[in-house]
């Protein structure tokens, strides 16, 4: 008898699953709009041209491949707050935000769940919002956080639940963990306005709320690093202490390097240097410290002037031409096809994805006849449009909601 014949096969991953059934799909036809990474209008994977340059400064620099400190580079976790929380933050200035390099977004969530589940003194219970992105559960259950969920998304108005989501956070128990997507949401691409941060962080401030920002788009969403961050920004100027989790796999195109970083803001540099050793206990048995190579990418053009100017007009090149993608698809779903339903989300939405209110059902028919590659709650990463494929796209939603 084997010693794993008792391990059950598992099911596969919600969004990576859909990339493997779809590289297994022969027709020529085939689009993948699953794992959300970004394509260029050639349907190609992107990798940045200021990327391409920081890796030759890198090499010439024949850097050594000596192990990083558990906390990481420490040139690139000094940029990657400042990216954040902006110059002229008051925890930056005074030194009191702890960061940690870590393997990417997954990574600065997993340790931020685990630094919540040991240090956090009050409930440790985290409420995500419903929908969230789907890796958000297990990655804070096997932090040893209990889950709940706030209201986020309506159905009927494919909009903001918002009176539904400032109910259940009035109502959750005090002092409770709230994470907060900084910009694009994930599943839903359905952002609150200004005006309606400001109002979560007043209730937040009521019920002594403890936000954990999952910003892992910043710059992508709307093509300005400033205003994708207005919601952490806030928060932190409203006098809030919050946790933030920040991903450098889609504005950097840093997909596989896995560059990330985790920060707590703290009460004084003194505090700042208690909470450093702690997270140190708990990086140093998870995977004793991190990538060197994605760092420096990272570091060298946040570090450089030039090549952080030239990053952010790249970055804002891939919002831009994702909102022109959806300008298309609207247009044609309704002037051409005359879609029946209310395709208007389509363009209000923001970021990487776009919920199109397609069900289980009709995802599955989309992918079995017409080889479109979606998420099972109707998700589609609007970087997978282009040109060359938008117009099949329409015509298989056209006859899937008919
Ligand atoms: C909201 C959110 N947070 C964190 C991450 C983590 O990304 P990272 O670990 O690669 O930095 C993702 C990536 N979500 C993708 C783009 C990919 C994925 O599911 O892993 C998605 O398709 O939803 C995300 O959408």
């Amino acid at each position: 008898l084997s010693t794993w014949s008792a391990v059950p096969a598992g099911p596969p991953d919600p969004i990576l699953g859909v990339t493997e059934a779809f590289k297994a799909d022969k027709d020529p036809r085939k689009i993948n709009l699953g794992v959300g990474a970004y394509r260029d209008e050639n349907g190609k994977p992107y990798v940045l041209p200021s990327v391409l340059k920081a890796e030759e400064i890198i090499t010439a620099s024949k850097a050594d491949k000596e192990y990083l400190p558990i906390t990481g580079l420490a040139d690139f976790t000094k940029l990657a707050a400042k990216l954040a929380y902006g110059a002229d933050s008051a925890p930056l200035q005074e030194g009191r935000i702890s960061s940690t390099q870590s393997i990417s977004g997954t990574g600065a969530l997993r340790i931020g769940g685990a630094f919540l589940a040991r240090h956090y003194p009050h409930s440790k219970t985290i409420f995500l919002p419903v929908p969230s992105w789907g890796n958000h559960t297990p990655v804070f259950r096997d932090s040893g956080l209990e889950v709940k969920g706030y209201r986020y998304f309506d159905k009927k108005t494919v909009g903001l639940d918002f009176a539904g989501l400032k109910e259940d956070l009035r109502n959750a128990p005090e002092k409770s963990i709230v994470l907060l997507h900084a910009c694009a949401h994930n599943p839903t691409g359905v952002d609150p306005t200004p005006e309606q941060w400001a109002e979560i962080s007043d209730i937040c401030k009521e019920r002594g709320l403890f936000p954990f920002f999952d910003m892992a788009y910043q710059g992508f969403a709307s093509g300005n690093t400033a205003r994708d961050a207005f919601a952490l920004r806030h928060f932190v100027k409203e006098g809030h202490q919050v946790a933030l989790a920040q991903s450098f796999a889609k504005n950097m195109g840093l997909y596989g390097e896995r560059v990330g970083l985790f920060s707590l803001t703290t009460s004084s540099p003194e505090e700042k240097a208690r909470v450093d050793s702690q997270v140190k206990i708990i990086v140093r048995p998870m995977y004793s410290n991190p990538p060197i190579h994605g760092a420096r990418i990272a570091g060298t053009i946040l570090g450089s002037p030039e090549l952080y100017t030239q990053w952010e007009s790249e970055v804002a090149g891939m919002a831009n031409r994702i909102i022109s993608m959806r300008d298309k698809l609207y247009d044609t779903l309704t002037h051409d096809l005359k879609t029946p339903g209310e395709w208007r989300h389509i363009k209000s939405q923001i970021g990487m994805f776009s919920f199109t209110g397609l069900t289980p059902p009709q995802t599955k028919a989309l992918a079995e006849k017409a080889h479109i590659y979606m998420t099972g709650d109707g998700r589609i990463s609007m970087a997978g449009l282009n040109g060359g494929n938008i117009v099949y796209f329409a015509e298989g939603v056209n006859a899937a909601v008919r």
